[in-house]
């Protein structure tokens, strides 16, 4: 048994737990607070979280012993990468695991926008039998346009084929051929926006693509456009959201992520064309499996100093 002492902070999946114990102690502190993991920090050589912990510089300054972060997952906008490097802290994820359960969600969420699925739902449960209102639209023969062409935004486009959709997609970072080899038509940031019956965002936050979808975006999408968001929330200007929803541009949004998580009754939660899930887009047991194993596995490689899969920094 080696010295090493390994701190979960978000919850992991058993086979993960499993993996890791073989190597060091472990420790799950699911739900600990950000006080408590800067008294605790100083304890660990490895961190575990997904994306409730916000892993600061003050941790990284805390963390005396700590010399790899594990995010059990893709986005890692919740670590401070400049602190981690300045700190000589690695840093890692799980990017394959959960592609194909964000995908399953976005097509998910897109059929339950046009059908309007929640509120048929909602209205039987109170006794009312709203067949004439609920007149909804096909996914069959739209435009579909995918912001962020990389595994899930792929993904996405592989399932609505099969729905017979026409994929657009703009990706700043990808060669077109990547896009065309999946059966996509790759187009600007202009025609995205102009072209599209559905919009679905799947790229990181970061300092570009903060307030992406901003009024002028807005301003540019066809009437009655839907907007889906299981990327991450800060993509989305979330007033101007609010704005193009009340003026009949955008027909419906559905959202697995926020802005500030969890938003809160805030108006763009509770308005009536609004699909909301508490950024769920990750979570099925097959996925939380998969990173729990992949990030426990990726966690030991960096403690032993042998290579890496899916370094970060
Ligand atoms: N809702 C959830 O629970 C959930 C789960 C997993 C991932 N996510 C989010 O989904 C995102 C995408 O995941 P992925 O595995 O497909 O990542 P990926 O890296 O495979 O793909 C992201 C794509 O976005 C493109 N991109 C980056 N900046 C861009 C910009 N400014 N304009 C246009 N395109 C840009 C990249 O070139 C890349 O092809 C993650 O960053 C994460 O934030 C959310
Ligand atoms: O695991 C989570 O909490 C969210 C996962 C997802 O947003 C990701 O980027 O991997």
């Amino acid at each position: 048994m080696t010295p090493w002492k390994i701190l979960i902070t978000d919850g992991l999946d058993a086979k993960g737990k499993a993996v890791l114990s073989e190597v060091g102690e472990v420790i799950d502190r699911n739900g600990i607070t950000a006080d408590e993991l800067l008294k605790e920090i100083g304890e660990y050589d490895a961190l575990i979280v997904r994306s409730r912990t916000k892993v600061t510089p003050a941790v990284f300054e805390a963390g005396v012993k700590l010399k790899v972060v594990g995010r059990a997952g893709i986005g890692v906008d919740n670590i401070d990468l400049n602190a981690a490097k300045a700190h000589g802290v690695r840093v890692v994820n799980s990017p394959l695991a959960t592609t194909i359960t964000v995908a399953e969600l976005t097509l998910g969420l897109m059929l339950a926008l046009v059908r309007e699925i929640p509120r048929a739902d909602s209205a039987m449960k109170a006794g009312k039998w709203l067949k004439k209102e609920l007149e909804g639209a096909e996914l069959y023969g739209k435009t579909l346009g995918i912001v962020g062409f990389g595994r899930i935004g792929s993904a996405v486009a592989d399932r609505a084929r099969a729905f017979g959709m026409r994929i657009i997609a703009y990706d700043r970072l990808k060669a077109a051929e990547a896009i065309t080899q999946r059966g996509g038509e790759p187009v600007s940031w202009e025609q995205l926006l102009e072209l599209s019956d559905v919009i679905t965002l799947h790229l990181p936050l970061t300092n570009e693509t903060k307030n992406m979808l901003d009024a002028n975006a807005f301003a540019r999408m066809k009437d009655g456009v839907y907007l889906v968001d299981a990327a991450r929330g800060g993509i989305v200007d979330e007033d101007a959201l609010l704005a193009a929803l009340e003026s009949g541009k955008v027909a419906g949004a559905a959202l697995d992520v926020f802005t500030t998580e969890p938003p809160g009754v805030t108006a763009l939660v509770s308005h009536p064309r609004v699909i909301c899930t508490p950024h769920i887009g990750a979570q099925t047991q097959e996925a939380q499996a998969r990173a729990g194993y992949d990030i426990a596995t990726e966690i030991i490689a960096a403690l032993k100093g042998e290579p890496l899969r899916w370094r970060v920094i």
